[in-house]
């Protein structure tokens, strides 16, 4: 299975999942469910520059994919009562396409920019003086005729959002006044999630069955919908069960092979072949992809978060370890010489 086909990625499916999530998302701070001290430090940020009539300061949103990062910067922007243009680090090449974004804001607009680790230095340095200053340097025509030209810009906010905060410049992050870093969900808050979502879908879920879908949907948003519209489909074509209640859950998510943890086929696998083939670890990274035949990056990006987040994998200085709650979720005894 390509890692883009898995159910339990946190990346976006597919446009289709795109459309599904517009209409998933909530518009109000009150609407957006979790994350509470985010949303506690925003409301007073937000109300304060209101009264002030000024721009929000500068936001940067980091953590792992389908938390909620382009949603909350949405909510902001709702909040705050301005428009929002939304782009990606890799969507501006140069200079100019900067320029030309920054010339579209009124004053108090938001400028989104996802993936922003990945802007060009370049551009990067561009912004600098745009977000501590509001103006921007730049040269106009080539050769003898080059000069340079001060850009004067409206005072705006940047929202930043990134999975990989170790990756921005220090000067980059420095310029952000507002920093908040997103955590995985509890599991009352993707049941809640879960119920709103069902409730926008038209369909009945049973409180123990959104409990069920939360538990297993890896402390991630854009999981907790994916499998919830899954569900919905094997409770549709159910003569008798019009309300999707836990037996149906387990039973779709047991059909779709993702365990009481949310883990798939491919989180078993690495576990078990570092169990089977190297006694629990620890194995270097590379060598665990090999094996299971992934690439290096796919691991550390896609299957390797959730199993430390949840404990069943540790990090040591000679490689991964198998924790005793991991050999514990599946079921088999922790070796006495392991230690972990
Ligand atoms: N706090 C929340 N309350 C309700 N729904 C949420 C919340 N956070 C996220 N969602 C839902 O989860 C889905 C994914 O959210 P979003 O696209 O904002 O994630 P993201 O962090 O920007 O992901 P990526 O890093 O992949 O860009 C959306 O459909 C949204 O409706
Ligand atoms: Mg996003």
């Amino acid at each position: 299975m390509a890692d883009d086909d898995r159910l339990v990625s946190p990346e976006p499916e597919d446009d289709n999942e795109d459309s599904i999530e517009k209409s998933l998302r909530p518009q109000t701070l009150a609407q957006y469910i979790g994350q509470d001290p985010i949303k506690h430090e925003l409301h007073v940020y937000i109300q304060a520059a209101k009264q002030r009539e000024e721009s929000l300061d500068h936001v940067l949103l980091y953590g792992p994919p389908g938390l909620g990062k382009t949603t909350l910067a949405m909510v902001i922007a709702n909040e705050m009562a301005v428009h929002i243009r939304t782009t990606s680090g890799p969507a501006i090449e140069k200079p100019g396409d900067l320029v030309a974004l920054l010339n579209e804001l009124q004053p108090g607009d938001i400028l989104f920019i996802d993936e922003i680790h990945r802007l060009p230095k370049i551009v990067e340095e561009m912004l600098y003086s745009a977000m501590e200053d509001f103006y921007i340097d730049i040269v106009v025509g080539q050769g003898p005729t080059a000069h340079p030209v001060h850009f004067p810009l409206p005072p705006f906010t940047l929202i930043g959002a990134t999975t990989r905060a170790g990756l921005l410049s220090a000067p980059l992050r420095d310029r952000f006044g507002i920093v908040e870093h997103m955590a995985y969900y509890q599991t009352q808050d993707l049941q809640e999630i879960v119920e709103r979502s069902a409730d926008i879908f038209n369909t009945t879920i049973a409180t123990e069955g959104a409990h069920e879908v939360a538990l297993r949907s890896r402390g991630t948003p854009r999981i907790a919908n994916r499998l919830l519209k899954r569900i919905r489909d094997f409770a549709e074509v159910s003569p008798d069960h019009s309300t999707i209640d836990r037996a149906i859950v387990d039973h779709a998510l047991t059909l779709l092979r993702v365990d009481s943890a949310g883990l798939d086929p491919t989180d078993i696998k690495l576990l078990r072949t570092m169990i089977d083939y190297y006694d629990g670890g620890p194995v270097g990274l590379n060598t665990l992809a090999a094996n299971i035949g992934e690439e290096t990056e796919t691991v550390a990006a896609m299957y390797e978060p959730y199993l430390l987040q949840r404990g069943y994998l540790k990090r040591t200085a000679r490689g991964r370890v198998v924790t005793a709650a991991g050999y514990e979720h599946l079921g088999l005894a922790m070796p006495p010489q392991n230690n972990a």
